[in-house]
């Protein structure tokens, strides 16, 4: 599969920044907007599956705090009490379009032990099988890796391996990888087109400096690799407006496409 716009199996991360405000609430319109372009996607014969962050925001919001937590506990607990809030949203959003979603809440240690990552693996083609559209979160509660360094960007990448997918789209709080952070540079210019992540790459990637996000620019390189080990391309885009999702699966040139591994 060399272009993206004939991938049939794709995963699509959603970072915390692209669903919430700065507030933390939860931006509605994107968020709606979002399932409705997912739901008519899969519609046209496309397998969706979602990794989405924003567990702790959306707890955040729900449980009515000041901030989001700092200690690892507080994260955990606000994660659990927003990841139910995130689930209901979902469900009743893809509902409205016709479509069942299911939880899918996973640790890095399932993708290393055989057994579990075939488990995980078997759960995943049964659902696709069955037409639903799986919503994966790391499990907080378990494992505080996400929690601690924060990124939803290489579990999707390694959901991307695991399910064979043809393409992971990352949705991002910006329009793609730069040749230097925008935030921190205003003449930084947007890289179309990644063939090969070399230590050049790695060294304009940099961190989060938004608040809400996490990972940063280093955390989706870090996601390009491992996707292009299994031979799947990736693409990271704009979350701002879902429509982007259009664009780049009808082969417009849209945001920064890794074909790196191919
Ligand atoms: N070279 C770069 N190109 C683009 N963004 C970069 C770069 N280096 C660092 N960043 C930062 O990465 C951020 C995106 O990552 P992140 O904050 O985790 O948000 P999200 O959760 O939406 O992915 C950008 O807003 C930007 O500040
Ligand atoms: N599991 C946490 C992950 C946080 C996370 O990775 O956030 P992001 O950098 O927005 O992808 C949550 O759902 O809040």
């Amino acid at each position: 599969m060399s272009q993206i716009s004939e991938a049939k199996r794709i995963v699509i991360k959603i970072g915390t920044s692209t669903l919430a405000y700065a507030t933390g609430r939860i931006n509605i319109r994107r968020f709606e907007l979002l399932c409705k372009v997912l739901s008519d996607l899969k519609n046209s014969g496309r397998e969706i599956v979602l990794v989405s962050s924003g567990a702790v925001g959306v707890g955040v919001a729900k449980l009515g705090l000041p901030e989001r937590p700092k200690d690892i506990p507080g994260k955990q607990a606000t994660a659990a009490v927003g990841q139910c809030e995130l689930m209901y949203l979902y469900d009743k959003l893809f509902l409205e379009k016709n479509h069942k979603v299911a939880q899918i809440l996973l640790t890095r240690d399932g993708f290393e032990q055989p057994q579990r990552r075939q488990n995980m693996k078997n759960t995943f083609d049964r659902l696709l099988s069955l037409g639903a559209i799986p919503i994966v979160n790391e499990n907080d509660t378990v494992a505080t890796e996400e929690l601690e360094f924060g990124d939803n960007d290489t579990l999707s990448s390694m959901v991307a391996a695991l399910t064979e997918a043809d393409a992971l789209i990352i949705l991002s709080d910006i329009d793609g990888l730069y040749d230097s952070d925008p935030h921190k540079n205003p003449d930084a210019k947007l890289i179309p087109v990644v063939d090969q992540i070399d230590s050049h790459i790695e060294e304009i990637a940099g961190g989060s400096v938004s608040g809400l996000g996490t990972g940063g620019m280093s955390t989706k390189i870090q996601a390009a690799k491992i996707a292009g080990k299994a031979g799947v391309t990736m693409a990271i885009i704009n979350g701002s407006d879902p429509n982007l999702l259009y664009d780049l699966l009808d082969g417009k040139t849209v945001g920064t496409v890794f074909t790196a591994g191919k």
